[in-house]
């Protein structure tokens, strides 16, 4: 979105893995001819080096673009494709691989079936004086930890004004659904005073992709201490969690990321909704408009008193099987997917208290239960506050089902749950339908990238983010 849109306000990054950066008309304008210029989706990330690297012109970003796009068609790597030292060594898809139809390449696992047996018994070398271990996130000393590194040390936006700030409940939720294994959680200690240095995560989940249902890891929650950044301690810390998963004869993962790295399934964009536009002013998350004024911005985003569905309630665990299974059909819809049992809707969409809140419409005189709305509670740090506001408050849309009603009338609810809890912006990806409510809804585009990918897993064409229904926190 642009500073002098229409809608008044430009939103920020909400730091969510939000490594793009809105850098006024020639980023746009760029972005808009790329669009014109070229069809494939593996060539953004370029605009983006080539923007932020040498300020370029237009002219000279379609010139890249271009350039890239015919060596890609060719398989050739160009100038302007950074290398991947360790990522071209791992069984992703990989940039400028032949996926056309008659190459020899198939859809599914890349790497040949292993056994678990097989896995090597001890972790990947560390510099000296630190040392692995599993992080026991049931021990609130351990939470505490993670807590303390996360928040000093994990994402933020482009121009460190916000940090993700994720709750202990919050992590404890994340970190231990169904059937978790604590060893997937791995740490790494400064062998002489046992601090934590750095962390990252796997949870086991399962995932349809283009109709094949995988069992597979959820890997998130990457993080280095700032001050051991860029000594490649991160592949040591993907191949330990992956020799960790292997070893429970799991061999794919998905995991997002704000960068982009060998090889996207998809390329999401967030949107932002505010529910308090002075605050989200205040703070620098939203600008106003050139010609825009702050009464006009309140009006604007102003919201009913209360939800206008009839029959919107808290979802209970009574609800947990009609939940389950209006969900798991919706969910075949998309070509990736979750696919959830009773115990993981339990533990993924029952309301946390701060942490996930869930609502659901039911039918009086069927009982069924026809609508499902859900979001969760991640805030973000102001890290140089300069007014009284130390915390940014965001709801993240998570999954979303309307079947009696429009979803942009279900999503309006949302908006006025989440703002009726405090929150200050309701953030929401472009995946599954939600571009039927975005701009309806007054949400306006941020300027951060979210890729998905896939690990070991193979599948041969790029994914419009409307073909995707995972939510990873
Ligand atoms: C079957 C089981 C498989 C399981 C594993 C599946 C794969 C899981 C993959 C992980 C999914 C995580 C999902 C999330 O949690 S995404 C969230 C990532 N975390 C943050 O952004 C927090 C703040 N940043 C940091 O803590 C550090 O900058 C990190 C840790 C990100 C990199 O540390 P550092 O800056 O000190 O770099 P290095 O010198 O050690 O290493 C440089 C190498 O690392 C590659 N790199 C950089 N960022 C990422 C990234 N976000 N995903 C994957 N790789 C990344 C980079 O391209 C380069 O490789 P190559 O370009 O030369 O090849």
């Amino acid at each position: 979105m642009r500073a002098d849109a229409d809608a008044d306000a430009a939103p920020r990054a909400a730091s969510a893995d939000a490594n793009a950066r809105v850098v006024g008309a020639d980023a746009s304008d760029a972005r808009d001819a790329r669009n014109d210029a070229v069809r494939g989706r593996d060539v953004e990330g370029d605009v983006d080096r080539a923007r932020d690297g040498d300020a370029p012109t237009v002219s000279s970003v379609v010139d890249a673009l271009v350039k890239h796009h015919l060596a890609e068609r060719e398989g050739k790597r160009t100038s302007r494709m950074p290398s991947h030292e360790f990522w071209e060594t791992q069984p992703v898809r990989q940039f400028g691989e032949d996926t056309s139809r008659g190459a020899e390449l198939r859809e599914g696992p890349i790497d040949p079936p292993k056994l678990a047996s097989e896995t090597s018994e001890s972790g990947g070398a560390l510099p000296p004086g630190y040392e692995w271990c599993s992080c026991d996130m049931t021990d609130s000393r351990t939470q505490e930890e993670v807590y303390e590194l996360l928040t000093n040390n994990y994402v933020e936006d482009d121009d460190a004004m916000f940090r993700f700030q994720y709750s202990q409940e919050f992590l404890k939720w994340a970190l231990r659904p169904p059937e978790y294994h604590g060893d997937w959680h791995v740490g790494v200690r400064l062998k002489v005073t046992q601090t934590l240095v750095a962390f990252i995560t796997g949870v086991p989940a399962k995932l349809r992709v283009k109709g094949k249902e995988i069992d597979l890891a959820e890997i998130n929650f990457l993080c280095i201490h700032k001050k051991l950044r860029s000594k490649r301690i991160a592949p040591t810390l993907i191949k330990e969690i992956t020799r960790r998963v292997n070893a429970k004869d799991v061999w794919q993962a998905t995991y997002t990321a704000g960068v982009l790295l060998p090889k996207p399934i998809s390329k999401a964009r967030y949107w932002h909704r505010s529910l308090d536009i002075k605050k989200l002013v205040d703070i620098g998350f939203t600008r106003l408009g050139r010609d825009a004024s702050m009464s006009r911005a309140v009006q604007m985003f102003k919201l009913a008193a209360k939800p206008k569905s009839e029959g919107l309630r808290h979802m209970t665990e009574a609800d947990v099987p009609r939940v389950t299974a209006l969900l798991s059909k919706y969910l075949t819809r998309f070509a990736v997917a979750p696919i959830m049992n009773e115990a993981e809707v339990r533990h993924w969409l029952l309301p946390r208290e701060d942490v996930v809140f869930s609502y659901v419409v039911e039918d009086e005189k069927t009982n069924k239960i026809t609508d499902f709305v859900s979001f969760y509670n991640l805030p973000s740090q102001i890290i140089h506050s300069k007014t009284k506001h130390k915390t940014l408050k965001a709801a993240y849309s998570y999954y979303n089902v309307a079947t009696s009603m429009p979803l942009v009338k279900l999503m309006e609810d949302a908006l006025i749950l989440a703002r009726n809890n405090a929150f200050d912006v309701f953030n929401a990806l472009d995946l599954m339908e939600n571009e039927s409510f975005l701009s309806a809804l007054n949400f306006g585009i941020g300027d951060g990238n979210l890729h998905y990918y896939l690990y070991n897993w193979r599948i041969l064409e790029d994914l419009e983010p409307s073909e995707i229904a995972l939510v990873l926190t």
